[in-house]
């Protein structure tokens, strides 16, 4: 399979804490990877520097098409704007700039393609109503359809499900692998629960001491992995 995001031998420290200590990963096109880790592993850190929010110290990381769009735990739509501009909002970097200045009224061609956006992740039907009204997995929805108005291949998402109920959760998680294996995006998620990523993705990469420890498909993923993520003391005792 074609490889969208490649990452090689990234390093982050903050001050004297080495976070990421040399981490080699790929996805490829149409491939939906979960990254598991215990607290503090560096996994969103990892993420942070594909998409540019940190500043890698080293290492090389090559994105298909160039970039990469994000979604988040806290999803940070503006809650008194409609569910549409908050859509059309993901689109703006890729307008000209005398375009993307006064973005009050959306121009008509971002606006159709934010409604195929929302469209794809099953909220066509909420487009005018107010973004703070949806419940919280809906509105996890429309921060994946944001992303997708970002036209990018890669699509990253840090702990999307964490604040969701199961339903809405697997709703999300469902929503991240169509999005993979219909549509071809390469995507890769943070995620705290290894059911989810079992149930849903296609491989998962474990993060340990600042390097890649695992990567199995996900259907393989078993107890002593997991435990060899989240208590590694206990695994070598
Ligand atoms: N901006 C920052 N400044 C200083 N330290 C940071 C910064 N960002 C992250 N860290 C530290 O880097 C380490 C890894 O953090 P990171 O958020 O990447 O871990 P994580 O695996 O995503 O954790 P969690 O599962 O708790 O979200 C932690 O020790 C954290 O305190």
């Amino acid at each position: 399979m074609e490889k969208a995001l490649s990452v090689k031998g990234l390093r982050k420290s903050f001050g004297d804490r080495v976070v990421l200590n040399g981490v080699d990963f790929d996805v490829a096109a149409g491939e939906f990877v979960v990254l598991l880790g215990a607290n503090g592993s560096g996994k969103s850190t990892a993420l942070r520097c594909v998409v540019g929010l940190a500043e890698a110290d080293a290492g090389e990381i090559a994105i298909a098409g160039d970039r990469a769009a994000m979604v988040f735990q806290q999803i940070h739509l503006v809650r008194r704007r409609s569910v549409i501009d908050n859509v059309c909002a993901g689109g703006l970097a890729g307008l000209p700039l005398s375009r993307s200045l006064s973005p009050v009224l959306f121009p008509k061609d971002l606006r159709a393609k934010a409604m195929a956006c929302l469209d794809r992740v099953g909220l066509a039907d909420r487009a005018k109503d107010r973004a703070g009204s949806l419940s919280g997995g809906q509105q996890q929805r429309v921060a994946v359809a944001r992303a997708l108005c970002q036209g990018a291949g890669v699509l990253l998402a840090d702990e999307p499900v964490s604040a969701l109920d199961p339903a809405a959760a697997t709703q999300v998680m469902s929503l991240l692998a169509e999005l993979a294996h219909r549509d071809g995006l390469a995507v890769a998620a943070v995620l705290h629960q290894p059911d989810l990523a079992r149930r849903h993705a296609d491989r998962v990469l474990g993060l340990l001491h600042g390097e890649i420890r695992l990567s199995t498909p996900a259907s393989n993923l078993s107890d002593v992995d997991i435990e060899a993520l989240y208590a590694p003391d206990r695994v070598s005792a």
